[in-house]
């Protein structure tokens, strides 16, 4: 793994030194938007107008950030209009890796690497070279790399070419799913990660333990209603979702996230479950590749490269989550 630095590749593990052990998410760098009509969104610029054909995804089916633009693109049926490359789950001293069995090169000729993507939207990038990214085929630029806006795009900006007009972020619960994604990421997203990747005692022991105040908090909030924000699914779900998919099967071990499994967690467990059997779902899970990924690609954690062959989880066994009334609240 590592990152660009003036338009040249350099592989280097996170610098967690200069944060007491602590890993510190950098931002994503292209914000711009997919428009219905091709104005500017809420960042970036303007000028990527909807269009069938004209984007294209690349993900990575280990990674949860991108698997929320996966599960986007399948809810709003844009199969047929936006492209997708899987990257390798392998992560290697090059980065994300394109083009061998499991994935195509893509729409753009010629490159190997997903930092090549990069370079071909900016020669002279510095930074992260991360899934998921939206490319544009028609101007050859990268439009957005940040899954949270990605999903923001897809769940609207193609009604009109889709006909698909199911919306996870209503406007009258705009409010709250944010509020709930924005300690749902701090915590439990992000958190997975400030747990995993922490290179000190202290810096592991104070994100383990906010994670589980949070686990515990998400357990109360869904023994009294059946989703998030009530009877109905919205983005907030699924941002949670691609963590809690992973967790038992990568984040317990891999990551010592082990005060407690999700499998523990009654309401939890099944929230789980209930979304992972919604219709299209299980087919953007592949715990092949997830457990690949992070076993395979952290020599740092795990040296031996080692991919464990538990643990046994059926997610397709019943939930007993219908018990909530249509309102979402126990009748
Ligand atoms: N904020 C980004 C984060 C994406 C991200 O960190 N993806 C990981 C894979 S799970 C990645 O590509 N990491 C490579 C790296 O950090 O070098 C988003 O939500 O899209």
């Amino acid at each position: 793994m590592g990152l660009l630095v003036d338009g040249v590749w350099r592989d280097q593990w996170y610098d967690t030194r200069s944060n007491k052990g602590a890993f510190v998410r950098a931002e994503a760098q292209f914000r711009n938007w997919v428009t219905a009509d091709g104005r500017a969104g809420p960042s970036g610029t303007g000028g990527f107008r909807a269009e069938a054909g004209r984007y294209h995804l690349y993900v990575s089916l280990a990674c949860p950030w991108a698997h929320r633009t996966l599960i986007f693109r399948r809810l709003k049926e844009l199969q047929d209009l936006v492209g997708l490359t899987v990257v390798d789950p392998r992560m290697g001293a090059n980065g994300w890796e394109l083009g061998s069995e499991v994935s195509a090169s893509g729409p753009v000729e010629g490159i190997r690497y997903l930092y090549e993507l990069y370079l071909r939207a900016v020669p002279d990038y510095s930074g992260r070279v991360t899934v998921p990214v939206l490319w544009d085929r028609q101007r050859r630029t990268i439009v957005n790399n940040e899954s949270s806006e990605i999903i923001r795009m897809f769940n609207s900006a193609f009604d009109a070419l889709t006909g698909n007009r199911d919306d996870y972020y209503p406007v009258e619960l705009r409010e709250q799913i944010d509020a709930v994604n924005q300690r749902v990421y701090a915590e439990v997203n992000n958190g997975v990660y400030r747990v995993g990747f922490a290179t000190s005692q202290q810096a592991y022991d104070e994100a383990c333990e906010r994670l589980f105040v949070a686990l515990d908090w998400l357990e109360e909030r869904l023994s009294g209603q059946r989703y998030l924000l009530g009877g109905r699914i919205t983005e907030a779900d699924w941002r949670l979702f691609t963590t809690l998919v992973r967790f038992d099967a990568v984040y317990v071990g891999h990551f010592k996230a082990n005060l407690r499994r999700i499998e523990d967690y009654p309401n939890l467990s099944g929230y789980l479950r209930d979304l992972y059997q919604q219709p299209g779902i299980a087919a953007t899970v592949d715990f092949d590749q997830i457990k690949t990924h992070y076993y395979a690609s952290h020599p740092t954690i795990n040296p031996t490269g080692i991919i464990p062959r538990g643990p046994l989880l059926d997610y397709a066994r019943p939930h007993d989550r219908a018990r909530f009334a249509e309102s979402g609240l126990l009748s």
